[in-house]
């Protein structure tokens, strides 16, 4: 299943990349549990490498919408706030994907109530967590779907 598994990471780009590097490592534990199809958002010059793809708007948004709509499970690192990620959290729980929030539990800004209150303990997961703590988070979720 994990081989066939398709998931796309979401986190900041426009919104600020403090997190940058924290994505590259969620997305290498990601990997033992399916395909990232949105690998780039962890990309050190994400700068250079949206330049190089020379995409419209538009074909930004549709290639995003198609990755979601592709995936089998949406895993957005909410601790950074940025409009193009809770877009894609609201797509995908329209598409009826299963869902995993991450916010950094130490962290001195909020997650916004109106993602908090998605939660739902089967489809949409909502964790505050602490890096260490990831492998563990990663496998109880996954072996849940
Ligand atoms: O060119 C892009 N392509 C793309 O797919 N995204 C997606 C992936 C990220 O999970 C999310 C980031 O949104 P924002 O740029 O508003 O922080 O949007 C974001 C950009 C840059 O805005």
């Amino acid at each position: 299943m994990s081989a066939k598994r398709k998931i796309f990471f979401a986190g900041s780009i426009g919104g600020g990349r403090q997190y940058q590097d924290l994505y590259m490592r969620i997305i290498e534990q990601l990997k033992l549990y399916g395909n990232v199809l949105s690998e780039f958002v962890g990309n050190p010059d994400i700068d250079g490498f949206l330049q190089d793809l020379q995409w419209t708007d538009k074909q930004c948004h549709e290639q995003d919408v198609i990755w979601l709509q592709e995936s089998d499970v949406l895993v957005a690192e909410c601790t950074q706030p940025s409009l193009g990620v809770g877009y894609e959290i609201a797509r995908s729980e329209a598409m009826m994907k299963k869902i995993l929030i991450l916010f950094q539990a130490e962290s001195e800004s909020e997650l916004p109530r109106k993602i908090r209150g998605l939660h739902n303990d089967t489809t949409f997961i909502v964790k505050d967590y602490r890096e260490e703590e990831l492998p563990g988070l990663l496998k109880d979720f996954f072996s849940k779907l």
